[in-house]
């Protein structure tokens, strides 16, 4: 069994997979490592024989993960690094390293996925849209706060909104313009959301008409998803380039 990791700025989601046919046998959601090593441990009769990790968070905590879960799992953790090109997919970075590792992984995901021109749209604390040409050039992308950002800074730069998670969540049965602060805070942002998408859907169309394939990712990629009814919604993308770009027999 092979443990995959995708360590946002948010959360870490895992999965684990068999290493034959990669059917999944399990996975969540966590927000620290020490959730990710319980929930790994909870699973019934896993026994890992590698594990394969993207990240975006800093070397340091990256390292110390990695060294958790050899000493937790008996596991050497590979982890993504970045390259100029892989898979048929050229970074079209001015440098190759800056580009985010998850945003690289989708891509190759989304390429792989599609055998043509993409679009990749990713929505987790940041909003990230990524170009790749039929030919496999990078062609490069966009990055904007996402739902988490847009909301914190809301909550911290004014003094009158103020709201808990429940009733934000409450907030979103409807788009309608709000009568409430969290009302109008919460659905203000997703229909931000939905126009990052839009525009990203018609920034493709004037580069390759209708011969593209668009991608949405990400954990608020469910809030966005009715909005651009042509995106293919692929949840596991990151994992589709991670297991591209650090295969284990
Ligand atoms: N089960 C879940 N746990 C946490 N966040 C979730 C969950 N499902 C959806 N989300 C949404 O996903 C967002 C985080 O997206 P994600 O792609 O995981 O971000 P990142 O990769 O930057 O950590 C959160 O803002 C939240 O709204
Ligand atoms: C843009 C990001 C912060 C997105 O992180 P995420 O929302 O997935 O947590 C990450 O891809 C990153 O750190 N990128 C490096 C900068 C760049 O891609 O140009
Ligand atoms: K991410």
């Amino acid at each position: 069994m092979i443990l995959e990791l995708d360590c946002g700025n948010s959360f870490i989601k895992w999965r684990v997979i068999h290493a034959g046919d990669a059917t999944i046998v399990g996975g969540g959601i966590v927000d620290s490592d020490q959730a990710l090593l319980a929930e790994v441990s909870a699973l019934p009769s896993v026994r890992l024989s590698g594990s394969r990790m993207v990240s975006v968070r800093s070397e340091e905590e990256t390292d110390a993960l990695c060294l958790q879960l050899a000493q937790h799992f008996g596991v050497r953790v590979l982890v993504a690094h970045p390259a100029r090109e892989m898979a048929g997919v050229r970074n079209g970075y001015d440098d190759y390293q800056r580009l985010g590792m998850d945003r690289w992984l989708a891509a190759l995901g989304a390429y792989h996925l599609a055998k043509g021109a993409c679009l990749v749209i990713d929505l987790g604390t940041a909003a990230k849209a990524d170009f790749v040409a039929a030919d496999g050039q990078h062609l490069g992308g966009y990055i904007c706060p996402g739902m988490p950002l847009m909301r914190s800074q809301l909550r911290t730069h004014t003094r009158r909104i103020r709201y808990d998670d429940a009733s934000a969540e409450r907030a979103l049965i409807s788009l309608v313009p709000g009568r409430s602060t969290v009302e109008a805070v919460e659905r203000g942002c997703v229909l931000m959301l939905q126009g990052f998408a839009r525009t990203q859907i018609e920034q493709a169309q004037v580069l390759w008409g209708e011969s593209f394939t668009a991608f949405l990712t990400g954990g608020d990629a469910p809030l966005v998803r009715d909005a651009v009814p042509q995106v293919r919604v692929v949840p596991d993308l990151v994992f589709v380039g991670l297991a591209i770009a650090c295969p284990l027999g």
